[in-house]
């Protein structure tokens, strides 16, 4: 299982243990899911039906329950989109705080931090793309920073719900789903690509959703965990060197930017993996959680040494990241500069974020300014992009670029 790191609200651990010396965080983080485990172990419940029919500015349900967790909808979320949640009390204050802070946005708005999507003609096509089903492909040139898609959700299940209320129980809940969304989101919803077969709510929900964590109510890890569906971002197929990235902002909007540049009908993807994990392990991972055989540009290398090389690179920016986030290591600009070049060369243009992070605390720690504010300046840029722009990371890199003589850092690994 990928780990649930995170929430919209809650302080965990930093992303690079350098910046725990400012604060304790995060990033948000949202990722695709794992495989899901179907235990069948928590005892449920099953209440009367709701006597109210939705409406289109209210929110409806409560009385369609397994266990705790019961069955809400919202017509008019998201601008008329519309969203169906499971989840438990706590849980729907949660969403239900965040439909309000949505409910003066419109997605599409201009003015809309979260819209900056290219103006015209949507910047992507949907079509078959060989030996992946359907694809994204983009309809005309695209340049790194372009947002290519924003979406709400249409559903939000706890995660303790999906991979722990018995199956009879979990698809009758389910089973509600789809007459609880308006009529457009509904026809979004069901073209959506299935793989496990069976029940269609669930493998839709298995196959294409998210993972977001709503903040927890103290009574345990999971509490704020659910799967995230997004219709229309589902098409994005998976490469372990993607063209995009995503993140799900605190208002429950998914944000698909460009990393690097796109051509015309070149297919736009997301990594669903851990992008520095070696081939192998990438490999073993899409097969058993996602079905399929990873043949993107960096996994179908045929020529073993290359493969190897590629290994190499990761094993040495792991090794190297070690170094570099322990005040007490051996390092030298040499260190920072092969670390950042390592990136390049594995094509890592998804990961840039953390990289430069690392970079920037580094050169400060080693008394370059110079170097400090340009990578601290690269690192909100990447991080704008990766984790959007309330991330802390790109708040801590603007605090070092404002005056990095005055930061902890400064020449922290030279005694001063
Ligand atoms: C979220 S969906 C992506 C869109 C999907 N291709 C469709 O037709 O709707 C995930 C599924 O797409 C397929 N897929 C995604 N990336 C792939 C890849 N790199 N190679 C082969 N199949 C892939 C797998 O079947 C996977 O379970």
């Amino acid at each position: 299982m990928s780990d649930w790191r995170t929430s919209l609200s809650a302080p965990t651990c930093p992303s690079t243990p350098l910046l725990s010396q400012i604060s304790c965080y995060d990033p948000w983080s949202s990722s695709r899911l794992p495989d899901v485990q179907r235990n069948q172990s928590e005892p449920i419940s099953s209440r009367e039906p709701p006597k109210t029919p939705p409406s289109k500015d209210e929110w409806t349900g409560g009385s369609r329950c397994a266990g705790e967790y019961c069955l809400y909808a919202n017509r008019a979320f998201g601008g008329e989109r519309g969203i169906v949640v499971i989840t438990t009390a706590h849980g729907l204050e949660k969403v239900k705080a965040i439909a309000g802070r949505a409910a003066a946005k419109t997605l599409e708005d201009e003015g809309d931090s979260h819209s900056s999507l290219p103006s015209g003609p949507s910047p992507f096509y949907v079509e078959e793309v060989s030996g992946k089903g359907l694809g994204m492909l983009a309809s005309r040139a695209l340049r790194r920073g372009d947002v290519v898609l924003t979406r709400v959700p249409a559903l939000l299940a706890h995660r303790n719900f999906m991979e722990r209320t018995p199956r009879e129980e979990r698809e009758r809940l389910l089973g509600l789903v789809l007459s609880l969304l308006p009529a457009a989101t509904r026809r979004s919803f069901v073209r959506q690509a299935g793989r496990f077969g069976g029940h269609e709510v669930a493998d839709i929900v298995t196959t294409n959703s998210f993972q977001v964590d709503l903040g927890g109510d103290g009574t345990g890890s999971s509490a704020g965990h659910h799967y995230a569906n997004f219709p229309e971002v589902s098409r994005f197929n998976h490469d372990c060197r993607p063209n995009a990235v995503f993140f799900v902002d605190a208002d429950l909007v998914h944000r698909t930017t460009v990393v690097r540049d796109v051509a015309p009908g070149e297919e736009l993807t997301i990594s669903y993996l851990d992008s520095m994990a070696p081939r192998a392990e990438r490999q073993h991972r899409a097969r058993v959680a996602w079905g399929f055989e990873c043949t993107c540009a960096q996994c179908g290398l045929t020529d073993e040494t290359a493969v190897a090389a590629s290994d190499g690179r990761l094993a040495e920016i792991a090794e190297l990241e070690g170094r570099l986030s322990d005040v007490k290591s051996e390092v030298t600009l040499d260190t920072v500069d092969r670390y950042v070049r390592l990136f390049a060369e594995e094509k890592l243009e998804a990961k840039l974020a953390g990289a430069y992070t690392t970079a920037a605390l580094n050169y400060n720690l080693l008394g370059k300014s110079g170097l400090a504010v340009k990578y601290a300046r690269l690192a909100i840029e990447a991080g704008m992009i990766e984790d959007g722009p309330a991330a802390p990371d790109v708040e801590a890199m603007r605090v070092l670029a404002r005056d990095p003589k005055k930061h902890f850092t400064w020449r922290a690994r030279l005694g001063k």
